[in-house]
This record gives structure tokens, sequence and C-alpha cells, in this order.
């Protein structure tokens, strides 16, 4: 694979790694933010709820225990049949009643089990007493359990029948010290607080209010609301639990609670699943009422994936801005100067030299590697020149060393046949008659015998130096095997075959040598032949060699 794939395709995928974990990292990251937001913002809101909607209802709470407090009823109370204590209280009450947001209360006294209800409609003088309650009535249960459990407190959320209302009653015990008297309250009408509730859902996917145990006293569903829960079996209650999907989430929510309930006023979370999705729930304790407000905030909602897709094009935009950049600049610092390298090198097969053009961008290594690689391939150049010059020097000298005969540097057969081959078709074009002369010396045998081998390459040397002489510009001489030579002669004039012929033949004593104080007069025997039509050089050869072997012969 090509160098700028490769970085391309492994920029590609840091760039996409690196992306990738940032994504997610900004997603836990926004989400701590979204968690320690939410946990300060539930803090303000439970403060706000407390003096704009809970108030209401903590001021009827704290009014109720004051109620219990009236020194006339508890005296009442500790003498239910007393009728002057009865009526001294019912005046008290009667006072208190205005004081009640619902303008009513109720009196329920453990020793008479009478219940009494006041809503000021009736005439003041009337006997507030409703009916008598019985242990064995399930809707009288309430009454004994909040003293057989000595519940100072008690909310009770209970739908009016009558008025198509829900009511929260809040039950407050009259004591004696350890005593438990009685049970007193008075009823609020929560239709205005669940719109309100309803209304500053805001952020909140839901708000629930529950009690200690986590059974929901308030809920913008009011179908879910767990009406006069402290009477029902644990598996009758509607608890804030089972609003969650799974059973880690319901017991994450519980040890919330619990941690909640350690902290009054102050926010706990814990991610939960409702509804299908993540929720953040904020649980908070309200000691003044006992119970705690749960609130859940969709997380994806708040701050859903869609926020982050902007993100996500600008993060794609940008990867392709760097990816072009990084291309741009990987071409222009290395895969461009080493392609104009590789051309380079590329031209040097043809032995021209392409200086490599490297531009302003070219990185400092490659600008290093392309001067070395500049110095080389000059100096390899020079060199391969210089190698080929004396390649073909020596091949010409071969070449012309195979031609000629080392001894006598006259042409050796070869050489000579060669060049009668070229002649023999100049003379077919031009017709310039030509001839040859065979040249063999007499006892030549002897020489070696006489005076060594030596002396007989000496002889032959001098021999080659006296046929060149003699044949002049007229012809050429060459030394055709052992002491065998052959003249190619021009024949300028028809004379000159014959004359050069009859001058070896018959000069007898004009070659000497001196060889070891000694004069060897060297003879030829001589036979020539004139080209004729129709000759190849074989048939000219084959006739002057007979005729020198017919000259050898009569000699003889
Ligand atoms: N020194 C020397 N001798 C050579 C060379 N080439 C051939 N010879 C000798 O030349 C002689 C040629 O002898 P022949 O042609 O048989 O006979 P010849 O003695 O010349 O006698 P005829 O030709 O019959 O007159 C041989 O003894 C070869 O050994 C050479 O390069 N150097």
């Amino acid at each position: 694979m090509a160098i700028k794939s490769r970085f391309l395709i492994s920029t590609t995928l840091i760039l996409l790694l690196t992306g990738f974990f940032s994504w997610l990292s900004m997603r836990v990251l926004a989400e701590d933010i979204i968690v320690s937001w939410v946990e300060r913002y539930a803090e303000k809101q439970v403060q706000y709820d407390k003096v704009r909607t809970l108030l209401p209802l903590i001021q009827e709470v704290k009014l109720s225990k004051e109620f219990a407090e009236l020194e006339s009823l508890k005296e009442w109370a500790k003498h239910p049949f007393n009728d002057a204590l009865k009526q001294h209280a019912l005046y008290d009450t009667e006072a208190f009643r205005h004081r009640f947001s619902d303008k009513s209360y109720f009196i329920a006294l453990k020793g008479n089990e009478h219940y009494y209800y006041s809503d000021g409609k009736e005439a003041s003088n009337l006997d507030p007493y409703r009916y008598t309650l019985h242990e064995s009535n399930p809707d009288d249960s309430w009454f004994y359990q909040i003293m057989a459990k000595k519940l100072n407190l008690h909310l009770n959320v209970n739908p009016d029948v009558e008025l198509g209302v829900i009511k929260l009653w809040s039950d407050v015990l009259i004591r004696d010290g350890d005593d438990v008297l009685g049970v007193v309250g008075t009823g609020l009408d929560l239709s205005g607080f669940l719109r309100q509730m309803v209304e500053k859902q805001d952020i909140y996917s839901a708000i629930v209010f529950t009690n200690n145990e986590g059974s929901i006293q308030l809920y913008q569903r009011e179908e879910l609301i767990d009406y006069s829960s402290l009477t029902k079996q644990s598996e009758d209650k509607s608890l804030v639990f089972q609003l969650l999907d799974d059973e880690q989430s319901r017991m994450q929510l519980k040890q919330t609670l619990e941690m909640a309930k350690e902290a009054p006023n102050h926010v706990k979370t814990s991610p939960v699943y409702k509804d299908g999705v993540r929720q953040l729930a904020s649980v908070v304790y309200i000691p003044e009422i006992d119970w705690f407000q749960v609130n859940f905030i969709d997380i994806n909602g708040f701050l859903p994936l869609t926020e982050f897709s902007g993100l996500l094009v600008v993060f794609f935009i940008s990867l392709v801005c760097a990816l072009i950049v990084f291309y741009l600049l990987l071409t222009l610092i290395v895969t461009r100067p080493l392609s104009e390298l590789d051309l380079s090198i590329g031209s040097l097969d043809k032995k021209q030299y392409r200086a490599p053009k490297l531009g302003h961008f070219a990185g400092l290594e490659i600008k290093k590697l392309v001067s070395h690689y500049q110095k080389m391939s000059t100096s390899l150049l020079e060199y391969q020149l210089e190698l080929e010059n004396k390649v073909a020097e020596r091949t010409e000298a071969l070449s012309r060393l195979a031609k000629l005969d080392p001894l006598t540097e006259l042409y050796n057969r070869r050489g000579f046949e060669v060049h009668m081959t070229e002649y023999m078709q100049r003379w077919q074009k031009s017709h310039h008659s030509f001839g040859l002369i065979n040249v063999d010396v007499n006892r030549f045998k002897l020489v070696n015998d006489l005076y060594g081998h030596a002396a007989g390459d000496l002889v032959l040397q001098e021999i080659a130096t006296y046929l060149t002489n003699v044949v002049g510009d007229k012809g050429e001489v060459a030394r055709w095997g052992g002491d065998e030579f052959l003249i190619l002669v021009k024949q300028n004039s028809d004379q000159d075959l014959v004359t050069i012929s009859e001058q070896l033949q018959g000069d007898r004593e004009s070659l000497v040598i001196k060889i070891k104080e000694q004069n060897i007069t060297i003879q030829f025997s001589v036979g020539n032949a004139l080209v004729e039509d129709n000759d190849t050089l074989e048939s000219l050869l084959h006739r002057a060699d007979n005729a020198m072997y017919a000259v050898k012969f009569n000699n003889r």
C-alpha cells in the first residue's frame, strides 16, 4: 500500500478513535454536570416549594400540633365524660378552628372512642360529635393504629367522596407524658396543591411525594396515590419503587431514600430506569412532614443526544478538513518529493539525468536524501560513461586484434577474409579490377631448425616488412598462415599484379636477413590470379593457390 494511503488510513482511524472517546467522555462529563446541576436545582426547588407550595401544608401540620397541645383539650381528653371540661374544650377548639385553612378540625378521644368533627357549617352551639369509633370497623383502624404505633404525626391522604376532593389529614396525638389520649387534626384540600405541582413540573418528568416507607402520597396521577396507606397491607400499598422498571433501580432508590433521610433537606440522587428510559431520581427528605419528595428527570430528554449532533457535524467537518490539510501536507512534504526522486531514478535507466524538482515545502530529511542522491547519481553517470568509453575502446582494440596477426601486425587470415569479402562486394558494383598474389616462403622449416623458433619469428617479421614495402600503396599484405602470405593488388594499371609477382619471384638476392651473424637469403614461391566475372572469393583464392603450388613444384 502506498505511503500516502497508509498514513491517511491510520490518521483517519486515530482521529475517529479519538473522536469517539472524546464524545464518550464528553457524554460522561455532560451527565456529571447534569447530575450536579440537578442536585443543586432540586435543593433550591425544595426551599422554594417549602415557601410557596409546601408552606400551607407545613403550617397546617404545625397548627395541628399546636391544637393537640391545647390544655383544655388535654383535660377533656383525660376526662372525656366530664361535660364541663368538654364545653371548655369545645369553646377553645371552636376558636382555634378558624386558624386552619379548611376551618375544620377533628377530635378522636381514646377514653370515649368518640369522633368529633367541626367545619363551622352547623350552628356552633351544636355538639360536634359525629360517631363512635369501633376497633373492629376497618374505616376506623387508622385511629387505633396511630395510637398503637404512637405516631406523633401522621399525614393521611384520603379522598373526600362527598366534596369530590383529595384531602390530606394531618393526625397528631394528644399526649399526656407517655400516655396517648387521642388524635386530633385537620383536613387540607390538596386539589390546589396537586394542580400547582403539575404546573411547576418544568424539567421533571415526575414529582412524587412519599411517606416514610415510600408509599405515594402525592402524584399527578391520582390513581396511583396510596390512600389510607397506614391501614393497608404492605402488598396493597402503592409504592414509588413500583414506578421503576427493574429491581436494581428499585434497590438504588430505596438506598437513596435512606441516605436522604439521614441528611434532611439535602438532595441525594441515583440513576434509575423509569418508563423505559434512563432517569435521574433526586430525593429530599422533608422532616417537617416526615415525607420524601422524589423528582425524576429524563437525562436524555433534558440534554438530548441531538444536542450533540451539531458537535458531531463540527467534528466530522473538522475531521475532513484535517484529513485534507494532512493530505496536502503529506503530498507537499513527502510524496511529491519522493515521486520526483522516483522520476529522476527512472531517468537514470535512460542514461539521462533529470534533476528532481523539490518544492519549498519538501521535508528537510527528503531534501538531504535528494542532495545525497544527486551527488551519487552524477558520479554514477560519470563513472558509467567512463566505463562505457573504456569498454568501447577495449572492444575496438579486441576486434582490431582479432583481425591482425600479432607477430607481423599484418591482417591475419580471418581479418583478411572479411576485408577481401568487402572488396569483392565493392568490385561486383564497380568492376574495378584486382588480383591476389599467394607468397610461400621456400624452405622456411630450415630456418627454424637451424636457428630456432625465435629466429624464425624474426625472419617472418622481416619478410612482412619486406612484402609491405614491395607492395606499397598498390595493395595490402596479409599473413595467410605459417610462412604463407597473401597480397591483394588493387590493379590500378593492368601490370601491377604481374610486376609485383615477378619482383617477388625473380629478385632472388633482394631479401637477405642477418641472423646470428649468418646471412640468410629468403626466396619465395609466388602464384597470382586476377579476378574474373562470376568469381567467388574461394575460386579466386583457389586459382592463386594453384598458381603458387605450380611454381613451387617447378622449382624442385
Ligand atoms: N618460427 C616460426 N615458425 C613457423 C611459424 N609458423 C609456421 N612455422 C614453421 O614454418 C615451417 C613451414 O614449413 P613447410 O611449409 O612445411 O615447409 P618449408 O620448410 O617452407 O618448405 P617448402 O614450403 O616446401 O619450401 C614449419 O616448420 C613451421 O613449423 C611461426 O609463426 N614462427
